[in-house]
């Protein structure tokens, strides 16, 4: 079963840096990139081949699409040819449909569209995956499987992936956010950098541990660090104040409506 990665950015490298973690052989997967010196550099990190997009297509079964949402038209043009009935694309760009897939290439392609997130570089990732309107179940499994070898999986309706993009999909970005104003705040205090940092990235490793761990609620367990009258309401308080929570309404509003904006071919 051969893989096809078309788009090696960020994404498309976090993908496949789990992918091959996940215990898939590098001889099963295909990387399309153009620039010479980026070819070089994934085969020579990752032992992958490196080919050119519609090569990439005629010899994989499973074909993953990690092109930014601006680029996916041309590229799905480019390699249409090349594709062929049975074989599934797995879309994975913010705000791109699979009716749009769909459209540009033959009857009988599978099409799953998928929101994952960079976590996946170290096999922690999270992806929520919807069919298009002829995938079937095996296809979807197969989706399925390969993700799962690069963190967990959900399926959700199509019509919830620019929510899902909103929360998970930029979600990492919020969270360094957080740690890196976190380590300001200790540098602030006086804490030497490397001391903050080692101290903030912990205490997101702790606490996420023990919201997975336990399955307890984020405010069960936010009340067991609050002492009454103590340091962590003082700081509490202070969030409150800045209105922290209505800006994470509103800043994932600004995200779920920037995936739509994407889905209606919004420019950059
Ligand atoms: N970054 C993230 O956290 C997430 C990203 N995504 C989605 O992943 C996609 C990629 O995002 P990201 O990795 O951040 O962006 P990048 O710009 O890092 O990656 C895009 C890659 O696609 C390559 N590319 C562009 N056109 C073509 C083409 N015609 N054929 C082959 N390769 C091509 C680019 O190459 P070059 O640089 O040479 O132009 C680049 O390597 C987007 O659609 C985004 O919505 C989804 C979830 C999370
Ligand atoms: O910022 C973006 O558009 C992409 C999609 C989700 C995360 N990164």
């Amino acid at each position: 079963m051969t893989v096809a990665i078309l788009g090696a950015g960020m994404m498309g490298e976090a993908l496949l840096a789990g992918i091959l973690q996940g215990g898939r052989p590098a001889s099963d997967v295909l990387v399309a990139e153009k620039r010479p010196e980026r070819a070089a550099e994934l085969t020579e990190r990752y032992g992958v081949e490196v080919v050119g997009n519609a090569e990439a297509v005629k010899r994989a079964d499973t074909v993953l699409l990690v092109v930014k949402p601006h680029d996916m038209g041309t590229l799905l043009d480019e390699v249409a040819a090349a594709a062929r009935p049975g074989q599934l694309f797995v879309s994975l760009a913010a705000g791109i449909t699979t009716a749009f897939v769909e459209a540009r290439l033959p009857g009988g392609v599978a099409v799953v569209r998928v929101m994952p997130n960079t976590p996946a570089l170290v096999g922690e990732g999270m992806s929520a995956m919807s069919p298009g309107s002829h995938t079937g179940d095996d296809h979807l499994r197969e989706a399925e499987e390969l993700l799962r070898s690069t963190g967990r999986v959900v399926r959700v309706a199509e019509k919830q992936q620019d929510a899902v993009t909103a929360v998970s999909g930029s979600g990492p970005a919020y969270v360094f956010y957080v740690v890196e104003s976190m380590i300001e705040a200790g540098v602030h205090l006086g804490l030497p950098r490397d001391t903050a940092t080692e101290l903030v990235v912990q205490t997101l490793v702790g606490a996420a541990t023990m919201l997975r761990e336990t399955g307890e609620h984020p405010a069960v367990l936010r009340e067991r660090v609050t002492s009454p009258g103590g340091t962590t309401a003082a700081a509490l308080r202070q969030l409150e104040e800045g209105r922290v929570r209505a800006d994470f309404l509103a800043a994932l509003e600004a995200a779920r409506d920037r995936s739509r904006a994407l889905s209606s071919g919004d420019p950059v």
